[in-house]
């Protein structure tokens, strides 16, 4: 069987949401039998929908803007209607992150808005697939993986004052790396299932 594709797709006004997403390209590659790709959201070109076309799941981000997803990445969303209209991701993963600068910041806001742009592509959403960490507990630590206490997807935070070599933090660039590793292995139990019922 050849390998199972993993595409992150991501706007980043800044540089913050970026670093998320080499995180999910680094999970997703860190897995036998993936291959991962990153793309730009805001580059619509041949390219970019022929990898996603190509994609056995893709990973959606984008920073929180005004309490949802980035007017960029919304015209990227918007700008998949004929591939909604045909099926074309039908059947695909998808799984989603998304950063902000308040620790809370509206974030869960946007991955549910991410869930449901999945939903009407009829896409198969993948959870993070983690327990919360951070202060849910007295113990939790900043350096928990998932200190933000996401489920549907990796929340990031970065502080407006800081740059993107500095923020997110560690961990919350190592939760994105779960989801893409998270991602990936769905993917290739996804495809090696649907091979076995299609034999
Ligand atoms: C137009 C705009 C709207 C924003 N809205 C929010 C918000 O609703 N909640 C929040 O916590 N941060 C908000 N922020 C802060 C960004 O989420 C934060 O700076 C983030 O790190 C930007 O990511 P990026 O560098 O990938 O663009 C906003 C920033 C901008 C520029």
């Amino acid at each position: 069987m050849s390998d199972v594709r993993v595409s992150v797709v991501f706007h980043s006004g800044y540089g913050h949401t970026a670093r998320q997403a080499e995180a999910a390209v680094r999970g997703a590659e860190g897995t036998e039998g993936v291959r991962a790709s990153l793309h730009d959201a805001t580059v619509l070109d041949e390219g970019l929908w022929s990898a996603l076309d190509a994609a056995d799941a893709i990973v959606f981000g984008t920073p929180t803007y005004m309490g949802g997803v980035s007017a960029a990445f919304q015209t990227f969303a918007e700008a998949t209607s004929s591939i909604w209209q045909r099926r074309g991701w039908q059947g695909k993963l998808a799984a989603g992150f998304t950063n902000s600068a308040g620790t809370n910041g509206n974030k869960d806001t946007v991955l549910s808005a991410l869930a449901v742009f999945a939903a009407q592509h009829g896409m198969v959403w993948v959870p993070l697939g983690l327990l919360p960490g951070g202060e849910y507990s007295s113990r939790g630590h900043r350096d928990d993986l998932n200190r933000l206490g996401g489920f549907t997807g990796a929340m990031a935070q970065s502080s407006s004052d800081l740059g993107p070599d500095l923020a997110p933090a560690d961990s919350d660039l190592r939760t994105a790396e779960h989801l893409g590793a998270q991602v990936a292995k769905a993917a290739l139990r996804f495809e090696h299932g649907r091979a076995a019922v299609m034999a």
